[in-house]
């Protein structure tokens, strides 16, 4: 569980990015951590689970290169990336106990229940050593946005939308030849529908939060790249350096900027 802190991000918005702590969620793994220097507080060394981690959430219709672009960023930036899907579609190859209900869902492009998904990706982020991830292809709702702060105890610091027209998502994954069981084109019609009556509000919801970036997502790959770079290359600059203030009760982050 990370420990959720008051945010600052002055890249983004001034509006208040915090969450309320988790208390009942955080406590086992807050009490763990500290558990050898909790008499003296000053003196406790940070581990990474004790930073707040940099998530940027990567939203987009199916198709519309998600996950294309954040190979890319990876390679650039050198934040770990968590996809929603691959992490299901492993449930499924690996005949775990949620496999089948998972198959079933994904082959009529619905969406897999929030816990499940939650909890999948909740176990990639607490066995990283990264602090900095891209969470591709989540939230798909407004439940799983929920579900998310109300689990892992965190919300994102940036959400990028690639921004396709649908005839050019079609064509793309009825192209794309990797053989996924849902790259076809009835369960692309529907994917395309749950995508605008659920995804599309919690894009809005980033929007009015100010942490939106929306990106056309026509073109090269290269060409959209170009898009992407200056905002990731504006949260490096900041060299914002985020851990928890031991004497604060609520935690708060320390923000050092060096440049
Ligand atoms: N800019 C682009 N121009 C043409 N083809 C592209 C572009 N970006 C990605 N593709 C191709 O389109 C297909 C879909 O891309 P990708 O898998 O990255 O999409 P996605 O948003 O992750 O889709 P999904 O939600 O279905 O996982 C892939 O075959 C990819 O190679
Ligand atoms: O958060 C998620 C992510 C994915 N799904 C299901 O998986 C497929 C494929 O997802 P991609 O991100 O396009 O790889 C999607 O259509 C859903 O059925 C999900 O339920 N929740
Ligand atoms: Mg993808």
């Amino acid at each position: 569980m990370w420990r959720r802190v008051a945010l600052l991000s002055p890249m983004i918005s001034s509006s208040s990015r915090s969450l309320p702590l988790n208390q009942a969620a955080l406590g086992v793994k807050v009490g763990e951590s500290f558990a050898t220097d909790v008499n003296n507080p000053d003196e406790r060394t940070l581990s990474p689970k004790e930073k707040a981690p940099f998530i940027t959430f990567v939203l987009g219709g199916p198709g519309s290169g998600k996950g294309t672009q954040c190979e890319k960023i990876v390679e650039t930036f050198g934040l770990q990336h968590l996809s929603a899907g691959d992490l299901l579609r492993r449930e499924i190859a690996l005949k775990n106990k949620n496999g089948a209900m998972i198959l079933n869902l994904i082959k009529d492009g619905k969406i897999v229940p929030s816990e499940v998904t939650v909890k999948l990706i909740q176990k990639e982020l607490e066995s990283s050593d990264s602090c900095k991830f891209l969470i591709d292809g989540f939230p798909r709702t407004e439940e799983n946005r929920v579900a998310f702060e109300r689990i892992v105890g965190a919300d994102p610091d940036v959400v990028l939308f690639f921004d396709c027209p649908e005839e050019e998502m079609v064509k793309r994954v009825l192209n794309r030849n990797q053989g996924r069981i849902d790259d076809n084109i009835t369960t692309m019609k529907k994917r395309l529908k749950i995508f605008n009556a659920l995804n599309r509000p919690v894009i809005d919801y980033y929007k009015n939060k100010g942490k939106l970036y929306t990106i056309n997502a026509i073109g090269s790959v290269d060409d959209i790249f170009q898009h992407v770079l200056p905002i990731f290359n504006s949260f490096e600059q900041l060299k914002v350096s985020r851990h928890v203030n031991p004497k604060s009760p609520l935690g708060s982050i320390l923000v050092e900027n060096s440049s």
